[in-house]
Order: C-alpha cells, then structure tokens, then sequence
C-alpha cells in the first residue's frame, strides 16, 4: 500500500548546524529544543518515551517500525513521557497488539510531545555520530509554516545538557513505599508481600521497572525524593541503599547528591547504583565523569563482566560516562562496553558497594543483567 503522501510537510527538525530535516508531525503541535540522539532498540518505545533519563532529550529511532504496537499503561516508566519529542522514519501504522490500549499518535498529543516521520533517520543518526548529539529545535505545525531562521536561532540558544541538573526536575515531590513486583504471564504485576531487606531508593528520575526488580529480588522499597540527605536516608535505618538512574549531568546533581552518598558510605551500608547512581557513586568515590560524543543508547549493547569473563546483552541510555582513569586506588573497575571500552561498572574492594552504567532492569538480553538485583539482596542478608 502506498505510504500516505502529504503535499506539504507538517514537522520541520532543525540543528544548530543549519541542516533542516522535514517530515510529517504527529503529536502534539508546537515547538521544543533538546539535545537530539538516537537509540537503535528494536521494541521499548514507549518505555523510552517514558524513561525520565531522556528528559531534555528527542529521541531518533533507527528502527523503522515505531508505534505498530500502540501503547498501553502497563509500560510506562513513569506518569508522563519524559524525553521531550521523537524523530521516525515514518508514521505510525494502527496499533497491532493485544495489549495494545492507545494510538502512540493520540498518546503523544494527550501528553505533550511532538513527534517527526518521513525522516531519513540514517543519515540523521550518522549527522549525529558525526557532530556529536546535536542540539535542536523541533516543530510541527499542521499548516506546515516555519520560521526556519528562528527555528535554527532556537536550536543555537539551547543551553546543552552540560552543567544541567534536571534530576530535580523529574525526581518525587514526596517518599513513597513500593511493592509492586515484575511483570509475569499470567497474574502481571504482583506485589512483594514477603520482603527481607529494608531498601532506601533514592529517586533521580528512576524507572519503575528497577523498583519492581528491587521488590522482586525480596527489598521492602522506600523511595526518598532526590533532595534527601544522608540524615534523611539513614533516619530509615535501611539495610542497603539504591542510587537511581536520571537525566542530566552526573556533576551537577551529584552537588546535592555525592555528600548524600558519602555520608551513606560512611555509615557501612550496601549501597547499588544504575546509570546516573552509578556515576554520582563514582564523584562520590572522587572520580570523574565526562561527556560522551553521542552517547549510548539502545537495546544491543554488549558489556563484559571482567571478573567472571561473562558477556550481557543490555540496555543502555547515558550520553555522560565515568572515566575509568580517575577511578582511586580501592575502587575496582567490573564492566566494560565492548562497543568502546567505556567504563560500564563499578566496586568498592572488600565492600558492598558496587554500580552499573547499564540498565539491569530492562529485558534484552532477555534477564542477562538481574543478578546484580540479586547480588544487592545477598549483600545485604549478609
Ligand atoms: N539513564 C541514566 O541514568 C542517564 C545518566 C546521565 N543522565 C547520562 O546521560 O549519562
């Protein structure tokens, strides 16, 4: 069947640089600006659209078929998409799944969002491996009138995610226990009525599925939101403490956050950390991070376990990364990309503090990562 061929574009992509790339918007009209990157995941768009780690971010999506299998509420990482638009090869077909409940195009619309099809998404991806994550402005107008000028003007005056603390931004307004546990065939989602270990979850934009990884691995999990100091932590007497994943710059938000981590580290407590948590773990341990040229992102990347020589096909989304030459003597490197070699993992020596740059939670590989959930609880049953 012929694609549906609009006369006139709807969507104008513009990039500081000056390239245009015209398509056809869906979502909701207006205009936004963000860093643009690309993620290669074959399915999860909607758990991308959703992750608070893409906030002040669009997103291009190098697979070609997004939206075929709608939405659902089930999926969601958190209440409200977070990354702030996508980019699309084409429009989205009518949703085939059974657990479809929505159109990702009414989806978007409801919520804000501003999506571009009919986009050549391999040359934008090469554009973006090219000059590193463009900063750009995105606008749909179903008159199809740009300003282009004002549009690259919107793109230029971006600030860039450099210096940017958007943790707070995206973090809980209060705490909150949580329960709920992984999704399984038939029941869904179950609740942890039989928890062993007291978790304190601090909150930087954190998935939902790393609280049900938490809950299933046995943690009774109080979230605290991303302000909360040590004092506040500790007053939980909790038995382990967990560092979410979230958007932004490591070093800004770890301003608030590395005396947080420091004050838990001094109380002897296992602690865990994912993406962002495991960066600011790393400031806090007095190692540094540093901006990457487009980031990872995706579904496919293999990172290896260097102390059990095992390959796990995982998840990732961070465009900042800890320099493994700033690790401090006692601070053991225990992952690497097998992409770049980038810096992947963490530990302390002889302590049950250890982080991830990946994302245990999400499925690829399909449950290749959930042993560090596992490895967390045992450390605290310890
Ligand atoms: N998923 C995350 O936690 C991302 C961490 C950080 N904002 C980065 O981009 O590197």
């Amino acid at each position: 069947m012929a694609q549906a061929s609009t006369p006139r574009p709807t969507a104008c992509l513009a990039l500081a640089d000056g390239s245009l790339f015209y398509g056809y918007g869906f979502g909701a009209v207006g205009v936004t600006t963000a860093e643009l990157c690309f993620n290669t995941a074959m399915t999860g768009y909607q758990e991308i659209m959703t992750d608070p780690s893409y906030a002040g971010q669009i997103v291009t999506f190098t697979f070609p078929h997004i939206g075929n299998t709608g939405v659902n509420i089930e999926d969601d990482e958190t209440a409200e998409p977070v990354a702030e638009g996508m980019v699309v090869k084409w429009d989205p077909t009518e949703p085939s799944n059974w657990r479809a409940q929505e159109h990702l195009t009414s989806w978007l619309a409801r919520r804000g969002r501003i999506a571009i099809g009919g986009i050549d998404t391999r040359r934008l991806t090469r554009a973006i491996r090219q000059q590193g994550a463009p900063h750009v402005a995105l606008a749909h107008d179903p008159n199809g009138k740009f300003d282009v000028e004002a549009l690259v003007g919107r793109a230029r005056s971006f600030a860039g995610l450099e210096g940017m603390d958007l943790a707070k931004d995206v973090t809980c307004a209060q705490s909150y226990r949580w329960d709920e546990m992984r999704w399984a065939w038939p029941e869904g989602y179950l609740r942890q009525t039989d928890a062993r270990h007291k978790v304190v979850a601090v909150d930087y934009g954190a998935k939902r599925n790393i609280l049900r990884c938490l809950a299933s691995a046995g943690c009774d999990v109080t979230v605290l939101p991303a302000s909360a100091t040590a004092e506040d932590v500790l007053a939980h007497s909790p038995d382990g403490v967990f560092l979410s994943n979230g958007p932004g710059d490591p070093a800004a938000t770890g301003k608030y956050a590395v005396p947080m981590i420091q004050g838990v580290l001094e109380a002897g407590l296992p602690l865990f950390g994912i993406c962002l948590g495991h960066q600011m773990l790393a400031l806090a341990l007095g190692a540094q991070t540093i901006k990457m040229n487009h980031g990872h992102h995706g579904a496919n990347h293999p990172v290896k376990d260097l102390e059990t020589g095992k390959v796990e096909i995982t998840s990732m989304n961070h465009g900042f990364a800890v320099d493994s030459q700033t690790l401090p003597t006692g601070v053991v490197e225990t992952h690497v990309s097998l992409f770049d070699g980038s810096n992947c993992g963490i530990r302390i020596k002889d302590r049950p503090v250890f982080s991830v740059q990946h994302h245990p939670e999400a499925s690829p590989g399909p449950q290749d990562s959930f042993y560090l959930f596992e490895r967390f609880a045992a450390s605290m049953a310890k």
